[in-house]
């Protein structure tokens, strides 16, 4: 049902969304008309206030055919506000077919400049009316919209019902910390929820307007008798023009009958009609009326002064009075510049719900095309018969638990694992229950709530009675820390299956926005799973889309840091050109091989400057394989010419983000994971923090001294009071972990005072290494706590 109403909702907002937005922005530009053509045409519509009596409709009259001779006047405005001036239409000159309006000043009665731009206001009107058709034509076109906009308001609505709808902050807000597609969805869904009233009052007045059938059947019930809609029948040619100065009266007797019956008026209309002996028509609205639109009626002899028709707003029908507020509601009038301000807002952010539907619709697409690929890749590989399959189960509203669901397959399947992998959509308790292994890939959706196409998965299971002692399971949980409830379904899931009796392989991993440093956990758990050995390169999973999000930079400096090692070379790169770019210390760099094999995923580095530096450094290592140097440290090592563009993605790292505060922090690593650790360092020097110990290792001193002056340079300035190098090969050779065991004390008692651990470096060898120190010397209790709370800190590779 969701998914079908998803479907009418886009396929509307981009047919009719699209023409929405021109009659959002006609909207928002005819809501401040009158002040746009005021400042267009300073001094037309008003003059400075004088202490001296404003004309009478009788005098702006004379003073107008004074100016015009021969000219027909058929309406006098005039507006109680002081300085207003009079506005005055006259009659179309023979041949054409509109009439001059002409302002007079309410003091000198004196001619104002003519107004400019007005025919530019009425063709913005026509465009929002009717789209430039003929009117008759375009009418029902814009009710057919504005149905569409109620259509895509109450069924936006319906999407984005949340799990507790008495909470208004969930209707009302949204965190403006998201991001990507998480961002553009709270955007679109909370501004389509304040708009709704809005968009619910455009749709009523619109289609009122636009057909006549229910403008007549509404009119009806209100009580409300229209003139019958005929047009004009064409005067017959020869016809006599009437002789305004012949005809016309004067209005002085109509105009003092009209004061004493309404002394207390905002505005008035007065028509003067074609011939002496008929009525004088005027609209009022009254100083204390509701709204604009509150008119009352009086027609009067213009000869006798008597009144032939006095139709008071107060003495209207509710029906009658109840439509008059149609108008001033569709144009926020009705509740004074606030309301204005929210309908011109509300107008003006139909383009902005086309553009973010769009992305949201065009991001989904992608993510879909991208998971169809990487099944079809999965599907080249060649299935592996099994009687013992492991599951790969997804729940995925955009795609991405089905990207990395199917990246995980291909990992397993590439070590010779039989994979199955299946939407949780089709997924039953009994199906699941015909497993040994199962891996879920869960995102979470709503409110901490599974996404639309694991909901019914979601509620077998929790009926279920299924005995599932003989499951093994692991869950990886995509989320987005911003939201209350992180990584929820995937936590539900968990603690479910853990209910029934399910076996946990591993840990819940919880993935906050694409985080890399959980991905490679998971990674190492599927390598785990499949037995894949510690030589084997470790697997890239990512979340994102594979080339989207690149800028271009350019390589600026590489410098050779180990000459002579006996390792693999290790270079600095310096790119410059990702201007503005920003990162916190810890993040990531995926580089783009696109150069060479635009199939090709990315190669991600740790980034080892900060964005102050002015560039983007990194710490590459040459990899060499059976095939020659690797591809992305092979070109920005050997190939690339200085100069050379390198297009790159930056890459939020949160499990191995920046402590806030002045906790000391503890910095392990080796080799090429001096990056991480070194964007770190610089910016607690940056920030003045000064209990930093740095514990790191490489081959041998001689030549593998890498970053030696900079951290000289720290422990000189006092921001390195422990500094540990060690290196393996040299005569008292050592690891990492051995000068952690020999510092055993020292540890504790940095750790008891609130230390954070930073790991960054090679996971064979280096990270399992340091793990065991530190489980051996805090006890594995106390490592769990620091892992939770956030405390021991990992980029490992
Ligand atoms: C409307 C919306 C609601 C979300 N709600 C949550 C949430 O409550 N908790 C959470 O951890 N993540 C939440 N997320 C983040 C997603 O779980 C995360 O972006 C995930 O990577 C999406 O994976 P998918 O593309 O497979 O659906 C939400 C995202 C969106 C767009």
């Amino acid at each position: 049902m969701k998914k079908l109403w998803f479907q009418l909702h886009w396929l509307v907002g981009i047919t009719a969304g699209t023409v929405l937005i021109v009659i959002g922005l006609t909207g928002a530009i005819l809501a401040f008309r009158d002040e746009l053509l005021d400042v267009l045409n300073p001094g037309v519509t008003s003059v400075a206030v004088r202490q001296a009596p404003v004309l009478a409709p009788p005098q702006v009259a004379e003073a107008v055919k004074r100016a015009h001779p021969g000219a027909r006047i058929t309406s006098i405005v005039l507006d109680a506000e002081p300085g207003t001036t009079a506005r005055v239409s006259l009659a179309p000159a023979p041949g054409e077919k509109h009439g001059e309006t002409v302002f007079v000043n309410p003091y000198s009665g004196a001619m104002m400049p003519p107004l400019h731009y007005d025919e530019v206001f009425e063709w913005v009107e026509s465009l929002h009316r009717h789209l430039l058709l003929p009117r008759d034509d375009g009418r029902p076109v814009v009710g057919a919209l504005a149905l569409c906009l109620m259509g895509l308001a109450l069924s936006g609505l319906y999407l984005r019902w949340p799990r507790r709808p008495l909470d208004w902050r969930t209707w009302l807000t949204f965190d403006t910390r998201l991001k990507g597609r998480s961002f553009l969805w709270g955007l679109h869904s909370v501004a389509g929820t304040w708009a709704l009233l809005a968009y619910l009052l455009f749709t009523v007045s619109g289609v009122y307007w636009s057909y006549d059938v229910v403008r007549d059947t509404v009119d009806g019930w209100a009580g409300v008798r229209r003139p019958p809609r005929v047009a004009a029948a064409p005067k017959p040619a020869g016809a006599k023009r009437v002789e305004a100065h012949a005809e016309a009266a004067d209005l002085t007797l109509a105009w003092s009958t009209f004061q004493q019956q309404a002394p207390g008026w905002r505005t008035v209309s007065l028509r003067p009609p074609e011939r002496v002996t008929q009525p004088l028509q005027v609209l009022w609205v009254a100083s204390d009326a509701p709204h604009i639109r509150a008119r009352s009626r009086m027609s009067i002899n213009q000869q006798t002064g008597a009144i032939v028709k006095n139709e008071p707003y107060v003495q209207m029908g509710v029906g009658a009075r109840a439509l008059t507020t149609l108008y001033p509601l569709h144009m926020g009038t009705y509740f004074g510049l606030p309301g204005r301000l929210f309908m011109f807002c509300a107008s003006l952010a139909l383009p902005g719900f086309a553009v973010t539907g769009w992305m949201l619709y065009l991001k989904r697409r992608r993510q879909k095309r991208e998971a169809q690929a990487e099944r079809a890749k999965l599907a080249e590989a060649g299935r592996i018969d099994s009687a013992d399959p492991v599951l790969l189960a997804y729940a995925s509203q955009t795609g991405s638990a089905e990207r990395l669901a199917l990246q995980s397959a291909a990992v397993l399947q590439q070590a010779g694992v039989a994979v199955h992998v299946q939407s949780l959509e089709k997924l039953t308790p009994p199906l699941l229950g015909s497993y040994r292994r199962v891996l879920f890939v869960a995102s979470s959706f709503g409110d901490g709530e599974p996404p639309d196409t694991a909901r019914r998965f979601s509620l077998l299971l929790h009926a279920a009675a299924e005995e599932l002692a003989h499951l093994q399971y692991a869950v990886l949980a995509l989320g987005d820390r911003n939201y209350l409830q992180f990584c929820g379904f995937g936590q539900t899931l968990d603690r479910r299956l853990r209910v029934l009796g399910a076996q946990p392989l591993h840990p819940i991993i919880e993935v906050d926005n694409g985080d890399a440093g959980a991905l490679a956990r998971w990674s190492q758990a599927l390598r785990e799973l499949a037995g894949i050995g510690g030589d084997a390169p470790s697997v890239e999973l990512s979340a994102a889309l594979p080339d989207s999000g690149y800028t271009s930079c350019h390589l600026a400096r590489r410098e050779l840091l180990n000459p002579g090692s006996a390792g693999g070379e290790l270079y600095e790169i310096t790119l410059t050109g990702g201007d503005g770019a920003s990162w916190r210390p810890g993040a990531l760099l995926d580089v783009w091989p696109g150069h060479y094999a635009p199939e090709q995923s990315a190669r991600r580095y740790s980034l080892a400057s900060l964005p102050q530096d002015g560039c983007i450094q990194l710490l590459v290592r040459q990899a060499r394989n059976e095939h020659g140097m690797g591809l992305a440290s092979g070109w920005l090592t050997t190939q690339a010419a200085l100069g050379d563009e390198v297009r790159v993605r930056l890459v939020d790292n949160p499990s191995f983000d920046i402590h806030d505060g002045a906790q000391p922090a503890i910095y392990i690593g080796n080799g090429s994971g001096m990056a991480g650790l070194r964007s770190h360092l610089r910016a607690r020097v940056a920030g003045g923090q000064r209990r930093n110990w740095l514990v790191f290792g490489e081959r041998q001193r001689e030549f593998d001294s890498i970053c030696a002056s900079e951290i000289d340079g720290w422990r000189d300035s006092g921001h390195l009071p422990e500094l540990d190098l060690v290196y393996s090969r040299d005569a008292d050779g050592q690891y990492v972990q051995d000068r952690l065991r020999a510092k055993a004390g020292q540890l504790r008692s940095w750790i008891a005072d609130d230390a954070v651990i930073y790991v960054c470096g090679s996971l064979q060898g280096m990270a399992g290494g340091v793990d065991a120190a530190l489980e051996d010397i805090i006890g594995s209790a106390a490592l769990d706590e620091l892992r939770e709370a956030g405390r021991y800190r990992r980029d490992v590779y």
